[in-house]
C-alpha cells in the first residue's frame, strides 16, 4: 500500500530531545508497589518522527506559520499510528481507516480530504473515502463504490444502532517531509489526534466531481455528528471555539419523497432537492436546469441540523484508564501489552519495555514488572496446547525425512529439510532441524530446566536481563511497527532486521544466560554429530557445504521474551555473518514452531510463500537446533507462544571476520568469549 505514513523521516526531532529529558522520581508510577528500578527505554524510540506542516490552499501549500492554533488539546495523540492503535479501545486498525466490532464501526481515522466535498467542522464531519491507486500510484477512483463494501456495511450498521464512533484525525504527506491535513486549517502538532465521540446520522451516494481523466464515479458519503453538543471542540481555531455549535431543533433539513421510487431523500445541496436512491431513474436529477455536479455545495440546513441520537448503547470512555495488575494475573497477559495514554501529556505510548511503559513525549513512567509464573501454570498451558495439537510433529510434506536418536535424558528427533526443487542436480537435503525434548528428571531436578525458568524470570524481574521491543518495520516513520516480542542480546552483537544493540558481554551476563548457553552448546554439538553421522550411515545425499560436520562454539545469545499472544512471525536467520548452527532453548509457556518454503523457491511461488511443511509444539525445556546455512535461503520459520510467559534463548555463532568495522569486530570477539569459570562448568549431558 502506498501511504503517506510509510515515508521514512528523520528521527532527530525537537520532540526527540524533549522526550529524552531526565524524569523526576515522582513521575514514575508503579502499579506493583514501590518502584524497584528505572525503566530502560530503547534510545532510538524516544522521539517521534520530525515533520514539517503546512496547509493546502488551492494548488499551493502554505507554511505552518499561516495556520491558526487549535482552541484546545486532543485527548490523545501520537506520531506513531501503532501507538494510537495499541492504546485506544475504539480504533485498532494499523492499515484500514475504519475499525469495526461485530460489523459495526467503532472508530475511524481521517487523514484529510478523500473527496473534494469533505468537511470537518466543530460538531460535524461529512466525508467519504475509499480511493484506488492507478498504475502510477496516484489516488483515483476507478469504479462506483458499492454500499456492500465492508466499510459501508460497518458504518451503516453503526448508523442504524446509534453506535458511538471515535474519530481520529491524521495528516497526509504533501511532498517530502511535509504533512498536512486538508480538512482543518489549524496547526496540528501531532500526526494522529483523537477528536471525540461522534455518531453516524446519514449515509448517501453522490457522483463525485469529474477527475482529471474525465471520469466521475458514485461514492458513498457519511455525515457524523459530535455526540456531546455542549462542549467546545478542541480542533476549532483559537477564538472560534463556539463557531458551528448548534442545538437540536435550531436548523431543520427538509426531506421530500421521490415521485418515481417513492423513497424520501433530504435536501442536502444548496442547488435544490434530488433523489438519492441509487437505482432510481431520478437519482441525482435536480429540478433546476443546468446544475453542475462538480460545483455542488451542501445546504446549511443539512450541515447545521443537529440530530438526536436514539440509542441505548452507552458512550464509553474515549481514553482507557491506566492498566492495573488484576489479582490472579501475572502481568504478561495480553492486555498488559496494550499501550497507554500518558496521564501527564496525553501522548499514546506503546509498551516497549518488559517492565512497563515510558511516555514517548514526556518520559512519564509506569512500572508493571511481571510476576514470576510457577510451573503449575506452565503445565496447565502445556496440556491445553497439546490438546489442540494432537500430533507431536506435523509433517505436511513427504520430502522431509525424520529420524530418531538415542540420547540419555532426552527424546531426540531430527528432520532433514529438502533442497529447493529448482536445484535439480544438487544434494537432496540442505539442513536439519533437531528437537531435544528432556525427560521429567532433566526438567525437575535441582539445577534443571524448571529451575532455569525461575532464574531467567527473576533476572528479567530485577533488571539483569532488560528486554525491549524494537522497531520491526518502517523504523522512524509514522507507520513504524514494533516487534511482538521483547528482546535482549548478550555476547557478540547480533544485527538482523531488528537491530538489538547491546554492550552485554558474556563476562557480565547473568548466570541463567550462561547456563542456557552451556546447554545449547552441548545440544548444538550433539545435533551436528547425530545428524551428520546418521546421514553418512544411511547414505543420505546432503549438502555438506551448508551442513558442515564440525560444530562451531556459539558466541552470541539472543533472549526473546513473549507475553500472551506474542509471536515471532515468519523470518529466516540468513544473515551473512552467521555460522551454520542456530540453537534455541524454550523456557516457560509452550509454543508452536513452523517452517515453510519461501516465495521464489520451488516450495512457494513467485509472490507467495509455500504452505507450512513442518510444525511442532515446542514445550518448556525443549531445545531446537537448526543446522545448515541454506535452511535460511529456502525456508522461513515462525514461533507462536501459546501461554502467558515464554522465553526463547537462541545461540548463534557470529563470524567476526565478516564484521568490517575493526572496532566492532574486536568488540564482538571480546564480548563473545566464554569466561573460564563457565567453560569449567560446561554442560555435558545426562548420565546414561
Ligand atoms: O523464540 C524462539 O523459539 C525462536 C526465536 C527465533 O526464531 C529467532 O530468534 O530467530
Amino acid at each position: 500500500m502506498k501511504s503517506a505514513g510509510l515515508r521514512s523521516v528523520n528521527t532527530h526531532s525537537k520532540d526527540a530531545n524533549q522526550g529524552g529529558q531526565k524524569r523526576k522520581a515522582s513521575d514514575v508510577q508503579d502499579v506493583n508497589g514501590p518502584a524497584q528500578k528505572k525503566l530502560k527505554v530503547p534510545s532510538r524510540s524516544r522521539g517521534p518522527p520530525q515533520e514539517k506542516q503546512g496547509v493546502v490552499s488551492g494548488n499551493n501549500v502554505l507554511p505552518a506559520e499561516s495556520l491558526a492554533r487549535p482552541a484546545g488539546e486532543p485527548p490523545a495523540y501520537s506520531n506513531f499510528r501503532a501507538a494510537i492503535c495499541n492504546s485506544l479501545e475504539f480504533f485498532k486498525q494499523h492499515q484500514s481507516g475504519v475499525q469495526s466490532d461485530d460489523k459495526t464501526a467503532t472508530g475511524i481515522l481521517l487523514n484529510g480530504k478523500t473527496t473534494p466535498r469533505d468537511i470537518l467542522q466543530s460538531q460535524l464531519d461529512d466525508s467519504g473515502g475509499g480511493f484506488n491507486t492507478d498504475a502510477n500510484g496516484n489516488y483515483i477512483r476507478t469504479k462506483n463504490q458499492s454500499l456492500d463494501c465492508n466499510n459501508c456495511t460497518y458504518l451503516t450498521n453503526a448508523m442504524e444502532k446509534g453506535q458511538p464512533v471515535g474519530v481520529i484525525i491524521g495528516k497526509k504527506a504533501q511532498g517530502k517531509g511535509l504533512y498536512v491535513n486538508t480538512l482543518l486549517s489549524i496547526e496540528l502538532e501531532h500526526h494522529f489526534n483523537v477528536l471525540d465521540w461522534f455518531f453516524v446520522t446519514d449515509i448517501w451516494p453522490e457522483p463525485q466531481p469529474t477527475q482529471r481523466d474525465g471520469t466521475s464515479f458514485i461514492h458513498y458519503m457519511m455525515r457524523l455528528q459530535k455526540i456531546d453538543l455542549d462542549s467546545a471542540s478542541w480542533w476549532m481555531p483559537q477564538g472560534q471555539e463556539r463557531n458551528g455549535m448548534f442545538a437540536v431543533g435550531q436548523f431543520q433539513c427538509r426531506a421530500f419523497t421521490c415521485n418515481s421510487c417513492n423513497l424520501s431523500s433530504k435536501e442536502i445541496f444548496q442547488e435544490g432537492w434530488c433523489c438519492q436512491t441509487m437505482d432510481c431513474p431520478n437519482f441525482f436529477r435536480f429540478s433546476r436546469y443546468g446544475v453542475d455536479n462538480d460545483r455542488l455545495r451542501y445546504n446549511d440546513n443539512f450541515l447545521n441540523e443537529r440530530a438526536i441520537r436514539n440509542s441505548a448503547i452507552p458512550i464509553g470512555d474515549l481514553i482507557r484508564d491506566l492498566p492495573k495488575l488484576e489479582s490472579g494475573h501475572y502481568g504478561s497477559e495480553a492486555q498488559y501489552k496494550n499501550g497507554i495514554v500518558c496521564p501527564e501529556c496525553k501522548c499514546a505510548t506503546q509498551r516497549k519495555s518488559w517492565d512497563g511503559w515510558t511516555c514517548d513525549k514526556c518520559g512519564f513512567q509506569l512500572l508493571m514488572i511481571p510476576k514470576n509464573v510457577d510451573m503449575l501454570k506452565i503445565h496447565e498451558e502445556t496440556e491445553k496446547t497439546a490438546g489442540k495439537n494432537k500430533k507431536e510433529f506435523h509433517l505436511a510434506d513427504n520430502r522431509i525425512l525424520q529420524s530418531q536418536h538415542t540420547v540419555p535424558g532426552y527424546e531426540v528427533t531430527s528432520f532433514y529439510l529438502p533442497n529447493d526443487p529448482k536445484n535439480h542436480d544438487e544434494a537432496r537435503f540442505i539442513g536439519s532441524v533437531t528437537v531435544f525434548r528432556p525427560d521429567k528428571s532433566v526438567l525437575e531436578r535441582q539445577g534443571g530446566l524448571d529451575d532455569l525458568f525461575q532464574e531467567i524470570q527473576e533476572a528479567t524481574r530485577v533488571g539483569d536481563v532488560q528486554l525491549q521491543r524494537r522497531p520491526a518495520f518502517c523504523p522512524g516513520s509514522h507507520m513504524e511497527e514494533l516487534t511482538s516480542h521483547f528482546a535482549c542480546n548478550m555476547g557478540a552483537d547480533y544485527k538482523f532486521g531488528v537491530v538489538v544493540k547491546t554492550s552485554n558481554s558474556f563476562e557480565t551476563a547473568p548466570p541463567p544466560i550462561m547456563k542456557a548457553l552451556s546447554r545449547l552448546t552441548w545440544c548444538g554439538a550433539k545435533a551436528v554429530e547425530l545428524t551428520t553421522s546418521h546421514a553418512h550411515e544411511s547414505g543420505l545425499s546432503i549438502d555438506s557445504t551448508s551442513m558442515p560436520d564440525d560444530f562451531i562454539d556459539f558466541n552470541e545469545e539472543l533472549i526473546l521474551g513473549y507475553f500472551q499472544e506474542s509471536k515471532i512471525s515468519f523470518h529466516d536467520d540468513g544473515e551473512k555473518e552467521l555460522g551454520p548452527t542456530v540453537a534455541t532453548l524454550s523456557l516457560g509457556s509452550p509454543s508452536v514452531m513452523s517452517f515453510r518454503g519461501k516465495k521464489k523457491t520451488g516450495f512457494g511461488t513467485q509472490d507467495k510463500a509455500g504452505h507450512k511443511m513442518l510444525s511442532f509444539m515446542v514445550k518448556h525445556g525443549d531445545a531446537v537446533i537448526m543446522h545448515g546455512t541454506r535452511i535460511h535461503q529456502y525456508f522461513e520459520h515462525q514461533v507462536v507462544a501459546c501461554g502467558i510467559r515464554r522465553f526463547g534463548l537462541t545461540c548463534r555463532y557470529i563470524r567476526p571476520e565478516t564484521i568490517e568495522d575493526p572496532v566492532r569486530r574486536q568488540l564482538a570477539i571480546e564480548n563473545g568469549k566464554v569466561p573460564l569459570y563457565w567453560q569449567k562448568q560446561a554442560y555435558t549431558g545426562e548420565a546414561a
